[in-house]
C-alpha cells in the first residue's frame, strides 16, 4: 500500500525512520508502543533483516514484544538489559522543554521505568503533537482495581487545590469493561485542558493512594524526532541545543507498508 498511507502516518513513519538510524549494533534497546513506536519497530525489524544490524530490545508493552519477536528483533526484558543505551517511544503530547504526556495506548508505567532506565530518550513524533502547554489531551493516571473510585475521587478533589483549567477524571474503558494495562490496573483519564506547573502535578498526583503511574514525562525526555507528511523530518537535542532538518522519502519502503 505505498503511496496511500495518510499524511499522518507518514509523518509519523518518517520520524521513525530517521530515529531507527540511532540504533547500533551491540545496543539495547527500549521498544515504545503506539502507533509511531509500531512503525520503529518495523524500521528496525527490516534493518536487522536487510543490513545484518544485531540489538537487543525491551519492549514496553506485549502488544509491541509480539511485533518485535514478529518483525526479527532480539527480545529481552528488563531486569535482563540492567540498562539501557537508548529508548524510542511515541508521545501523545510534547513541549519545548521536551516534557510529555503519554499514556494514550495505556502503556505508561512500563514505558516509564525503560525510558528512566536508559541513557537517553528520544521521542517520535507527528507535528501535531507539538504543544505550547501540555493538558490538551487527557492525562492518564494508571491505578489499582482495588477502590479505584476512592483514588479517583481524591485526585478530582486534590486538582482543586492545583493549577489546572479542568478537573474531571474518566475511568478508561475498553467496550463494557474497565481497560486493563498489562500489569492489570486500570487508567483514569484526567481532562485538565491546560497544566500549568507540570512538575508538581506529576509529583502529587503519585501521592494518592492506589495511584501507581502518571503520564506526565518531565526531564526524561532528551530528544524528538518531528515527522511532517511530506517527509521533512526535524530533530531537536534538548541537552545539545541542536535542530537539524532533513527530508526522507517512501519509495522504497513499499515492503514496510505492505502488511500494515
Ligand atoms: O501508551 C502509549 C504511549 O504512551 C504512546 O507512545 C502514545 O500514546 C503515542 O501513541 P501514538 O504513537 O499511537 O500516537
Amino acid at each position: 500500500m505505498s503511496g496511500e498511507l495518510s499524511p499522518i502516518d507518514k509523518a509519523k513513519f518518517v520520524a521513525a525512520k530517521r530515529a531507527a538510524e540511532f540504533v547500533e549494533s551491540g545496543m539495547r534497546v527500549g521498544l515504545g508502543t503506539g502507533s509511531t513506536a509500531a512503525w520503529l519497530v518495523r524500521c528496525l525489524g527490516e534493518k536487522v533483516r536487510e543490513e545484518g544490524l544485531r540489538f537487543r530490545g525491551v519492549p514496553t508493552s506485549t502488544r509491541t514484544a509480539d511485533l518485535a519477536r514478529e518483525v526479527g528483533i532480539e527480545v529481552i526484558s528488563l531486569d535482563e538489559a540492567k540498562w539501557l543505551d537508548i529508548t524510542i517511544d511515541g508521545a501523545d503530547e510534547f513541549d519545548s522543554d521536551l516534557s510529555l504526556i503519554k499514556g494514550g495506548g495505556g502503556a505508561l508505567l512500563q514505558e516509564k521505568i525503560v525510558a528512566t532506565a536508559s541513557d537517553q530518550m528520544v521521542v517520535i513524533a507527528d507535528a501535531a503533537k507539538e504543544v505550547e502547554s501540555l493538558g490538551n489531551f487527557p492525562l492518564p493516571v494508571e491505578v489499582i482495581p482495588f477502590g479505584w473510585q476512592t483514588s479517583q475521587a481524591l485526585i478530582e478533589e486534590m486538582l482543586v487545590s492545583m493549577d489546572v483549567m479542568g478537573r474531571k477524571a474518566t475511568l478508561r474503558m475498553n467496550g463494557e469493561r474497565p481497560y486493563m494495562t498489562d500489569e492489570g490496573n486500570h487508567i483514569l483519564d484526567l481532562h485538565l485542558g491546560r497544566i500549568g506547573n507540570a512538575r508538581q502535578l506529576a509529583m502529587v498526583l503519585n501521592q494518592v493512594p492506589g495511584v501507581v503511574e502518571n503520564g506526565l514525562f518531565i526531564d526524561i525526555c532528551d530528544q524528538v524526532v518531528i515527522g511532517f507528511g511530506d517527509g521533512r523530518v526535524e530533530t531537536r537535542d534538548i541537552n545539545a541545543g541542536t535542530v537539524s532538518e532533513d527530508r526522507l522519502d517512501f519509495v522504497e519502503d513499499e515492503n514496510l507498508f505492505r502488511d500494515v
